[in-house]
């Protein structure tokens, strides 16, 4: 899918910058995140890829400006931003592991009207174990729990951090299906380390290193320079083993 775009953008960040601890982990990044399909947000391990994400919600400190469909949402609240069409998808799912699949489910409806048969459609196996507690569910599982909990709502933009992490190969591309008939009804940003699941869903790129962005652009453009995905990500992209989980940051720094 190539949707490299000079469409009005949904998300627009510039100068966006956050600290955690006394350590600046996010530098100046600007960035714009088109009104349609995937962007991946891209980096070796520890560059800041999380830290934007959460500095874009509110859910760490941050300075800078930071744009949903012409609207500044940089001064307001993680709660209000949910509420305005932001939908989050954490590293670590968090769903309720006390609480079964339907009620995981309802406890993230907010809208009046609910996508109900969107997200049955793309997740049968939920229905299926729509009275399964979340804790007993597999790691792919809970992931399709967490991101039909976002996808239940209107959102105008979903933040997905790493949603393949740790899973199975047949269950990345499970999810990675699931991503990508998602990405057909709202823009996606996606924190994703499985650069073959990159290659497959994402338009757009954009590359961190050291809490700066590096670089951006088409993303089959990016994977399909060795030179560039060596030095940025310390891997060759070439269709086998695109996975740089094991390269860390430093090099690139
Ligand atoms: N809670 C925290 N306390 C202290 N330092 C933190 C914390 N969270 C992140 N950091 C530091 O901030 C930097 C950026 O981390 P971040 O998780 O944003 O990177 P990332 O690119 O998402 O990494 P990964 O691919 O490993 O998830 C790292 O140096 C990390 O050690």
């Amino acid at each position: 899918m190539s949707s490299h775009t000079t469409a009005k953008p949904i998300l627009e960040i510039s100068g966006l910058s956050a600290h955690i601890g006394g350590q600046q982990v996010v530098e100046d990044v600007s960035f714009t995140v088109p009104a349609t399909g995937i962007t991946a947000l891209l980096g070796r391990n520890g560059v800041g890829k999380t830290s934007t994400i959460k500095a874009l919600i509110g859910l760490i400190d941050r300075t800078g400006r930071v744009e949903l469909d012409g609207r500044r949402i940089d001064n307001e609240p993680t709660w209000k931003l949910i509420r305005r069409g932001v939908g989050y998808v954490p590293e670590d799912r968090e769903v309720f592991s006390k609480l079964t699949v339907a009620e995981n489910l309802r406890l993230a409806e907010r809208d009046a009207h609910p996508r109900r048969q969107l997200v049955d459609e793309l997740f049968p196996d939920l229905v299926k174990r729509s009275g399964q507690l979340a804790g007993t569910l597999s790691g792919g599982q809970q992931q399709m729990v967490s991101l039909a909990r976002a996808l239940l709502n209107d959102n105008k933009v979903l933040l997905i951090d790493e949603p393949t992490k740790g899973l199975a190969p047949k269950i990345v591309q499970e999810v990675a299906e699931a991503l990508e008939q998602a990405a057909a009804t709202v823009p996606i940003l996606l924190v994703e380390q499985n650069l073959q699941v990159v290659r497959r869903l994402a338009g757009d790129a954009v590359v961190l290193s050291g809490g700066r962005v590096v670089h951006t652009g088409s993303a089959l453009e990016f994977l399909d320079d060795a030179d560039l995905t060596q030095r940025l990500l310390g891997v060759h992209a070439d269709g086998e083993a695109e996975t740089p989980a094991a390269a860390q940051e430093g090099a690139a720094r």
